[in-house]
């Protein structure tokens, strides 16, 4: 019988996951998930198959525990799953902010914990995911956590301390992504154009520049000064980005992320 993982809180992320487990070929009946409303808990279960069982239980079946709630509910869920925990399972946490430390802390004594920052590109089988390792974890635990991740997208093994800098930048990163395409299909339907012909240009010009960046392996300096003609558009409105110092902007957003990282384990 293969392992038994359990995602705990199935929300954006925990679904995501999930669902790419189920892409990736696992059965449903070897995964399990809690989710404290009974019509979302409905409607995972018929959407994808899988049971969906308390906490407490979910903790008594699976090897895996993959902790999928926000940071902020995570000492009520640790509290309620702590009697159940033993030292053979694995702990996956995927919450912004939450150390390793501040989840072995509320287990039992020796318990691997993982912690896990992906992303939604996830749901496309494109995530990024970085993983790093609590103190009772050896190699088997993180290749666990890679096999899980790697269903949905690419997984990179950082040290802990710098999981808020990733956080800031490839979990929220999406959303700077989404922010920037909202505000070039505003601009093109600005100058007139119907709101779905600046769609696809804009989301067919993010897809290629996001293949070009990766199958070339150029700088994108390099790859913006290729479109950036002397005298010509490209130049006159990098000036006005430089203008409103849309650079200094983004350090400041990310930084930001980076330091909300920090304090959520504090709440
Ligand atoms: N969204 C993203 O892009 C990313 C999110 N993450 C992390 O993933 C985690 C979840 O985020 P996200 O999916 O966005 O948030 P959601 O609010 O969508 O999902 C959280 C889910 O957990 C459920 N939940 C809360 N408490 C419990 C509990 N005690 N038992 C069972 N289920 C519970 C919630 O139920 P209810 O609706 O009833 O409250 C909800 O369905 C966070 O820690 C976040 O930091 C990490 C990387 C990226
Ligand atoms: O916004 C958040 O807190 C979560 C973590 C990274 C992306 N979403």
């Amino acid at each position: 019988m293969s392992a038994k993982v359990a995602v705990l809180g199935a929300g954006v992320m925990g679904e995501t996951l999930l669902s790419g487990l189920i892409r990736a070929g696992r059965r449903p009946e070897d995964l399990l998930i809690t989710e404290r409303r009974e019509e979302r808990a409905a409607e995972l279960r018929e959407r994808y198959g899988v049971d969906v069982v308390s906490n407490l239980d979910a903790a008594k079946q699976a090897d895996t525990l993959v902790l999928v709630v926000k940071p902020q509910d995570m000492p009520d869920l640790l509290a309620e799953i702590a009697p159940a925990v033993q030292p053979t399972q694995t702990v996956i946490s995927l919450a912004a902010g939450i150390t390793t430390g501040f989840v072995e802390s509320r287990l039992p004594e020796g318990v691997a914990v993982v912690r896990v920052m992906p992303n939604t590109p996830a749901l496309v089988d494109e995530g990024m995911a970085a993983i790093s390792r609590g103190s009772h974890c050896d190699e088997s635990h993180l290749e666990l956590a890679e096999s899980l991740l790697a269903a949905t997208g690419r997984v990179i093994r950082v040290p802990e301390k710098q999981q808020d800098a990733v956080t800031a930048i490839s979990g929220s990163g999406p959303a700077y992504i989404f922010f920037v395409v909202e505000s070039m299909i505003e601009a093109g339907v600005h100058m007139g154009l119907p709101r779905s012909t600046a769609t696809d240009l804009v989301v067919q010009t993010v897809v290629g520049s996001a293949k070009l960046l990766r199958e070339t392996g150029e700088h994108p300096t390099v790859l913006r000064e290729r479109v950036t003609s002397p005298g010509g558009t490209t130049a006159a409105a990098v000036r006005e980005l430089e203008d409103h110092k849309v650079r200094a902007a983004f350090l400041s957003a990310i930084e930001a992320a980076r330091n909300r990282s920090r304090d959520l384990a504090a709440e």
